[in-house]
């Protein structure tokens, strides 16, 4: 699903005008109609107070239609214009005299010198405020509004994003953001939705279709894109009924040391289960006995050293994808190993953990890093890479330009992992908290590699990998539930998340 910039949005809003021949408030009237919708048929008509609270942009253009369904239906509205400027759009104002001829109830206009109104827990409040528009810090007056719908405990409704939300920044120390209860987003998803700053603020949220220009939005190419079953299951490639092994790949996973030797055994194990036709690990010696009792399906290769870590990275297998990192150390002679090995490569590979520990703390490295090579992250290991960011916009902005400099994929691991590639982001939308267990990343790696020798682009093995990964969890916790999750039992899952991509959706249940 295509997630679009504000200045696309405000361009299919006016195509959308344009092609229709009609005013654009018709287009309000149209995305206040569908909120009404939405809340009557919650609702039913029921006389719980509204307090519906407008700014004086199109965000409160919005509110203000919604206020008026309300009013014409017969509900028990109060409607507020939060005054924070005197420039009130014209729409805007439109929506307003509209509101003030069907009641003579008129909106109560709120302004630095206003007391601000009670909020009870018993109010269903609108948070009409800012939209997408909000460019700078609202005033003080406005943001103890703010403070004073979340401090209510009364239920929230946002109307398109969190008033207070930026698109394109993260909060700042002094900065308050509405929390909805519930949030009803006009088109399609907003970036901030997705980042760790922001998305604490989208508890639920869901898409209103307000019939923007299906052609502009069709053709509109995003810097942003979610990532979920309907993008997977296009670059899925089913099975024929004569395919054997030689056909599905070899995998090479390169890691393990003394006491770590669990890493490469999931992410060998993942590569298995993900579908990769053989599996090699290449571990040091110490770690060949524990490999090959773990996992009977996968072989081993050793370095000509009897120590603890990896000495020398020097194989046999003929691998069609190498991941390598899982538990292999940062001890100086690894470090070496991994020299040597880069600067004999030539394809793609998945870069992982102490892999990725090394080549940050020798970037000369990554001249030898082959093209599209898929390095997996976490925000720990992606600081040592690239240095630190200001925000979460900042570090998907510097992790993109490094990703292209580098002509690499870089996949940012966490709670909605974001792969970039070519500057354009590419955010997963499967996964949950039980994933935030030891292990979890290395399991990762192996699906990903997996992927990888089964000839998948490397950009379709990283979104692949990272959906299946992440929807292989969501299935495992109905059995296992969050707290119970282990790194072990997603690999388990990973066949069901590939059944699921062509799951019918449940019958609903006879009444
Ligand atoms: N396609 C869509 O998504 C549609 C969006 N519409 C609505 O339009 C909204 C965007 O409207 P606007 O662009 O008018 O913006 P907003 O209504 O979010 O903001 C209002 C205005 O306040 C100004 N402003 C920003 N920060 C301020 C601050 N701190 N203090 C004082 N003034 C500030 C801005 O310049 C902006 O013009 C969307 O969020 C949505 O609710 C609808 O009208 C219909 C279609
Ligand atoms: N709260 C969360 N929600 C969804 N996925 C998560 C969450 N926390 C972690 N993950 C996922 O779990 C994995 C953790 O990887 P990593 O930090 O490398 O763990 P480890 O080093 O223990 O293997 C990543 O794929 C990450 O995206
Ligand atoms: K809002």
């Amino acid at each position: 699903m295509k997630i679009y910039s504000r200045a696309q949005i405000y361009e299919a809003d006016k195509i959308t005008a344009e092609k229709e021949s009609l005013p654009s408030i018709n287009l309000m009237e149209r995305a206040g109609g569908y909120l009404y919708e939405w809340v009557h048929e919650r609702l039913q008509g029921g006389k719980v107070p509204i307090k519906v609270f407008c700014g004086i942009g199109n965000n409160g253009g919005d509110g203000m239609v919604l206020a008026r369904y309300l009013v014409e239906n017969n509900y028990n509205v109060t409607t507020y214009v939060v005054n924070y400027n005197t420039k009130r759009v014209p729409d805007f104002l439109e929506a307003y005299d509209r509101l003030k001829s069907v009641t003579k109830n008129w909106p109560i206009v709120l302004t630095e010198e206003s007391v601000l109104p009670e909020i009870s827990p018993q109010d269903i409040v609108i948070d009409a405020i800012f939209g997408i528009g909000l460019n700078r810090a609202p005033q003080d007056w406005v943001k103890k509004l703010f403070s004073a719908i979340n401090a209510s405990n009364a239920y929230v409704l946002s109307v398109d994003i969190p008033s207070g939300m930026y698109m394109d920044r993260s909060p700042e120390e002094g900065d308050v953001i509405v929390l909805p209860r519930f949030t009803l987003s006009f088109q399609a998803p907003k970036l901030p939705f997705f980042l760790p700053a922001t998305a604490p603020f989208m508890q639920a949220w869901d898409i209103l279709d307000i019939g923007l220009d299906p052609e502009y939005l069709a053709k509109t190419p995003t810097d942003v894109e979610l990532i979920g079953k309907q993008e997977v299951i296009q670059m899925y490639k089913s099975r024929h009924q004569f395919a054997h092994k030689g056909m599905f790949g070899h995998s090479l996973l390169i890691g393990g040391s003394y006491g770590k030797m669990g890493a490469i055994v999931l992410a060998s194990k993942a590569a298995m289960r993900a579908g990769s036709g053989m599996v090699t690990a290449y571990v040091p010696q110490i770690g060949v006995q524990i490999l090959q009792t773990a996992l009977p399906e996968v072989m081993a290769e050793t370095d000509n050293f009897n120590g603890k870590v990896l000495e020398e990275i020097d194989f046999q297998t003929e691998a069609n994808a190498i991941g390598i990192g899982p538990g292999m150390g940062t001890d100086p002679k690894t470090v070496k190993a991994v020299e040597g090995f880069l600067k004999a490569q030539k394809n793609p590979m998945v870069i992982d953990a102490d892999a990725i520990n090394i080549i940050a703390a020798h970037p000369a490295l990554l001249e030898h890093v082959p093209n599209l090579s898929i390095f997996t992250p976490h925000l720990g290991e992606l600081e040592r890479l690239i240095g630190t960011w200001k925000d979460d916009f900042d570090r998907l902005e510097k992790t993109s330009k490094f990703a292209k400099t580098h002509d690499i994929i870089i996949v940012i691991k966490g709670a909605h992992t974001i792969t970039t590639h070519d500057m354009k982001l590419y955010i997963n939308d499967s996964g949950n908290p039980g994933l935030a267990t030891a292990g979890s990343g290395d399991v990762l790696t192996g699906v990903i590699t997996g992927l990888l020798a089964q000839g998948y682009h490397p950009m379709e093995a990283a979104l692949m990998g990272v959906y299946f990964h992440g929807r292989a969890a969501d299935i495992a916790i109905n059995q296992y539930g969050i707290e119970g999750l282990m790194a072990g039992d997603v690999i388990e899952f990973l066949g069901r998340a590939y059944m699921d991509l062509f799951a019918k959706p449940e019958e609903p249940k006879a009444p």
